[in-house]
């Protein structure tokens, strides 16, 4: 326990967790620095009113005791004009302050989406999409504690600090001091209020992090969780969490509202002392009610910039607790500086070729290991081999989704490694086994293949893919609206609409996964005169599932555990005694020629 608050403390002082955070946002507030010099200097006109506007008070009642009803009115355009530069400063203030606070956090989120999306693949895939969900809608927001006004409160609170004290000093110096005596309790119950708050700060981040990935997994998962009946195990997870949450934010109610209680106690006590001692050299004529009721109108300003520093830091504390985990991620090295995007001219093709290549998922698992296999320009091969062969990892590696641990891969003699990402990919159209469609119409869901697609162009590629006539069966021919809002097509649907966005790519290079249950008979046969008309001149490597596809490669790669275990054409493979036999004659042995999955799963 002992040792536990030590910690706390320890790091509740700590410069580094600060440091992290300002070093992060520092670049951020300099970008919207005409904002920040507008604050303050609205901050010093803050200060000259709040004088100002006790100084005015103060003559005002003096007047009223000792002067007549003239000098009085005399006193009514001062303090109109005291209103009105108020009233703009406060509209003014809201205004730049709304630009030092949303501006930077604007900011800071597109910065934050930009890295994820430049991030190794292997990174992204290691978080919860729900918990980067959470770091968006919850975590980055925690950034208000170190930027717009409470940064400017490092300056403000000082300054009104000194400001008020020095005036209050001319006033009167053993009120002033009296006062005085309450700053460092203000000062300890402020500090030992953000150390609370940042201990549940970081608590609460973590656990909406956490609510929000169980609520992501929930709905992508939801049919496995009807099919296993898990909807009241998924529903008590939930409510405990919720409780959770529950429980800390009214903790953290109550640590703010005991502050605040704490708070106010202490001002009506210096406010009650203040004004006894205050009356009582009234009553002695050492000082007018005036210059009294200027003192009480300013001397809670020598009370709440303690607090109000305490304040600061523990909001900084808790900006460094919601922020360190979005840092977390934001350290993560990115894979790529620019943002990748569609390329025609700087293309590549050629021969394939995987040279000595090793590689790893994860340490100590290693999938290839000193791996060569190389794909001659323009031809058909056909990668089949059992599941965890290795065959989707050759596509991550050719797509630069993942890097070698030693080894090379080329196109064309070019290394991937000269190659940008967006020269690479543009250079390959990949048909997945899952289809992905955006949510939005059928045309745009096209349109994503390349840039400057013209209608023309879709159509004849859905024809090619045999959608054409389906597309226009919808409701709205091709602005129907599809994926997740609109209309649900089936597997062979999506697969059909899949090969249409890669004809339209039109890349050199076709990689394509064979989907063993999307397509049925019929579709497969017009697709497979579409898709052969696809690999046309295109260097194409297929995940093969079907004898079809198989039988009409230029070369079968047998892959077993990494390794290319055997290669020819169907012939010559059914000729040998080996694992392409027998992967073909247990496929064969229950199911009919015509659609055939042929790799053993
Ligand atoms: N993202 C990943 N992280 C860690 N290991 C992975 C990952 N993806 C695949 N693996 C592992 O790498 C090995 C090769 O997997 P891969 O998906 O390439 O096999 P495959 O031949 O395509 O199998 P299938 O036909 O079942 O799709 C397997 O042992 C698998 O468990």
């Amino acid at each position: 326990m002992k040792d536990q608050l030590k910690s706390l403390i320890t790091q509740y002082f700590s410069m580094k967790d600060i440091r992290r955070v300002f070093s992060f946002v520092l670049p951020y507030i300099l970008k919207r620095w005409k904002a920040y010099i507008a604050i303050l200097l609205l901050l010093g006109l803050d200060i000259y009113l709040t004088i100002a506007f006790a100084k005015f008070y103060g003559e005002i009642t003096d007047t009223a005791i000792h002067g007549g009803y003239k000098q009085i009115l005399s006193f009514i355009p001062y303090g109109a004009l005291l209103i009105l530069i108020s009233i703009a400063s406060s509209v003014s203030y809201t205004f730049f302050n709304m630009i030092a606070t949303n501006g930077v956090k604007m900011d800071l989120k597109n910065h934050f989406f930009n890295h994820i999306l430049r991030l190794p693949s292997g990174e992204v895939s290691n978080y919860r999409s729900g918990e980067l969900m959470s770091h968006f809608s919850n975590d980055i927001h925690g950034v208000d504690g170190v930027i717009g006004s409470s940064l400017i409160s490092l300056v403000r609170l000082p300054i009104i600090y000194i400001v008020v004290f020095v005036y209050l000093v001319n006033i009167n110096l053993t009120l002033c001091l009296v006062s005085l005596v309450i700053a460092p309790i203000a000062a300890l119950s402020g500090l030992v209020f953000g150390l609370l708050l940042r201990k549940n700060g970081r608590l609460i981040h973590r656990l909406v992090g956490n609510i929000n990935s169980l609520l992501s997994e929930t709905f992508h998962g939801l049919m496995v969780i009807r099919s296993f009946t898990l909807e009241k195990l998924h529903y008590k997870k939930y409510v405990n969490q919720n409780q959770e949450l529950y429980q800390l934010e009214l903790e953290n109610a109550k640590l703010q509202s005991w502050y605040k209680t704490g708070e106010q106690i202490i001002g009506s006590i210096t406010f009650i002392i203040n004004l006894s001692i205050g009356a009582l050299f009234v009553s002695k004529g050492e000082l007018t009610v005036g210059a009294l009721l200027t003192f009480l109108n300013l001397v809670t300003h020598l009370f709440y910039p303690i607090t109000g520093m305490a304040n600061v830091w523990a909001g900084f504390q808790r900006s460094v607790a919601a922020l360190e985990r979005v840092l977390d991620v934001l350290e993560k090295p990115a894979d790529v500086k620019e943002l990748p995007s569609f390329t025609q001219n700087s293309r590549v093709n050629g021969n394939i070729e995987y040279r000595n290549v090793t590689f790893s998922y994860v340490e100590n698992k290693k999938v290839f290991e000193h791996f060569n296999l190389e794909i001659p320009k323009g031809k058909v091969v056909a990668l089949v081999g059992p599941s965890g062969a290795g065959k989707s990892t050759l596509f991550n590696l050719l797509q630069g989704f993942y890097k070698p641990q030693s080894g090379d891969i080329l196109i064309g003699g070019k290394s991937l490694q000269e190659l940008s990402a967006s020269d690479l990919r543009s250079s390959i159209a990949l048909v997945p086994q899952e289809t992905f469609l955006f949510s939005g119409t059928v045309k745009e869901n096209l349109f994503i293949a390349r840039p400057n697609i013209t209608e023309k162009e879709m159509v004849e590629a859905a024809i090619r893919a045999e959608i054409h006539d389906f597309i226009l069966s919808l409701p709205k021919g091709y602005d129907t609206e599809i994926g997740e809002n609109g209309i649900k097509l089936s597997g062979g649907q999506k697969q059909r609409i899949a090969i249409a966005r890669a004809i339209l790519k039109d890349a050199p290079i076709l990689l394509l996964d064979e989907a063993t249950s999307a397509l049925d008979g019929e579709t497969e046969y017009y697709v497979k005169e579409a898709l052969e008309e696809l690999m046309q001149g295109r260097t194409t490597i297929i995940i093969a599932h079907r004898l079809t596809t198989i039988q009409h490669s230029d070369i079968i790669m047998v892959m077993d555990q990494g390794e290319i275990v055997q290669q020819g054409t169907h012939n010559e493979l059914m000729k040998q005694i080996g694992l392409y036999r027998k992967l073909y004659d247990s496929s064969f042995s229950s199911k009919s020629e015509s659609n055939l999955p042929l790799v053993a799963k």
